[in-house]
């Protein structure tokens, strides 16, 4: 297949760069000036000039503390533009997978949330990424909205790069223990992206593979726990591993509230796709890997 992947330097688009072509794909990675998502006609031309099988809509405003003070480019980003990709995509008949997230939800669920679960976004960056899955979908109906949670890659601004960072300094991280959730390799989510657009554009006429789906690593994990399992890989490398002081979100202010459940059942993506994410500890040890070789 040949796929249209928005952005450039982003952890998922880096991770499908890497592992498409292995896979005979072509990636054609997009990103600005030349498709901004911010720009509706860029974003429309880029497809048409490209002409992909399939578009993969990895590109977002993704930094969820300043999207509260910056909620117009956001929007823009997230939804605005995603919905003018899904339209061109609508218009040449080819699929979209685009991605979503966890912070759709307001996380007071006890247990993993399901895809009829009702959303409530707590966050600019949440309610935006709400708009754009129904932009897309609304566009282009077969199309898959992905949501994942907790991304992190050997590269790009991630949750275990910050904590190896922090490692370098410090005897003791405070890390907030109250929200649940599971950490997602770029690396996973790109193999899953592959196999998920290569059924749509295989069995077009299958309805039942378009629609939202929920995508992490399997297993679960506390910000606390992660850490911990970064720091004691670490360790394991001959790095340093600082002590995890477990908090409460109420001692870890923030200007974006987060979902303490994060949590997402992921048997409709298993059933529908045939699509599994490996436990995150195996992804972690891989990308520990890639970094402290
Ligand atoms: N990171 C996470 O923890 C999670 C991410 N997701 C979702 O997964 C997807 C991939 O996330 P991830 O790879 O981590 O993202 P990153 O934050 O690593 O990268 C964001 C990407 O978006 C691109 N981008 C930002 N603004 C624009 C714009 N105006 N026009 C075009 N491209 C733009 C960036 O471009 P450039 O390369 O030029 O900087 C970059 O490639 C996103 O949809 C995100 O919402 C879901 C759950 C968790
Ligand atoms: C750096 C740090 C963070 N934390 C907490 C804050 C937060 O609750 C949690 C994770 O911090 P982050 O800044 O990585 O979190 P955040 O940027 O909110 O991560 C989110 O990004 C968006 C794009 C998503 O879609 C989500 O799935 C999720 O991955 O850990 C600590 O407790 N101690 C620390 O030293
Ligand atoms: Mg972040």
């Amino acid at each position: 297949m040949r796929l249209l992947v928005t952005g450039r330097e982003g952890q998922v688009v880096t991770a499908l760069k890497e592992i498409g072509p292995a896979a005979g794909h072509e990636i054609v990675a997009l990103g600005r000036p030349d498709l901004d998502l911010a720009d509706a006609a860029s974003v429309a031309a880029a497809v048409e000039r490209v002409r992909p099988d399939a578009v993969i809509s990895a590109a977002a405003y993704t930094a969820v503390d300043k999207a509260e003070t910056e909620p117009d480019v956001a929007l823009a980003v997230n939804a605005t533009g995603p919905g003018a990709l899904a339209a061109a995509a609508a218009r040449l008949g080819i699929p979209v997978v685009h991605l979503s997230t966890d912070y759709v939800f307001d996380g007071t669920k006890p247990t993993p949330y399901v895809e009829t679960d009702p959303v409530g976004p707590r966050s600019v960056y949440g309610s935006t990424k709400l708009e754009g899955e129904r932009a897309v979908l609304a566009a282009q109906p077969r199309s898959a909205v992905l949501r994942t949670a907790w991304v992190y890659a050997p590269f790009g601004a991630n949750f275990v790069r910050t904590m190896l960072r922090l490692s370098e300094t410090m005897d003791v991280v405070r890390v907030v223990a109250d929200q649940r959730g599971t950490p997602t390799s770029a690396h996973d989510i790109a193999a899953a992206v592959v196999a998920v657009a290569g059924n749509l554009v295989a069995r077009a006429d299958d309805a039942a593979l378009a629609g939202v789906f929920h995508m992490t690593g399997a297993g679960e994990a506390t910000w606390a726990d992660f850490a911990e399992a970064v720091f004691a890989g670490a360790a394991r490398r001959g790095g340093k591993a600082p002590r995890v002081e477990r908090i409460t979100t109420a001692e870890f202010p923030r200007p974006a509230p987060r979902p303490a459940n994060s949590r997402l059942d992921c048997g409709k993506l298993a059933r529908t796709h045939g699509v599994t994410l490996p436990d995150w500890r195996v992804s972690l040890d891989a990308v520990l890997d890639r970094l402290l070789a």
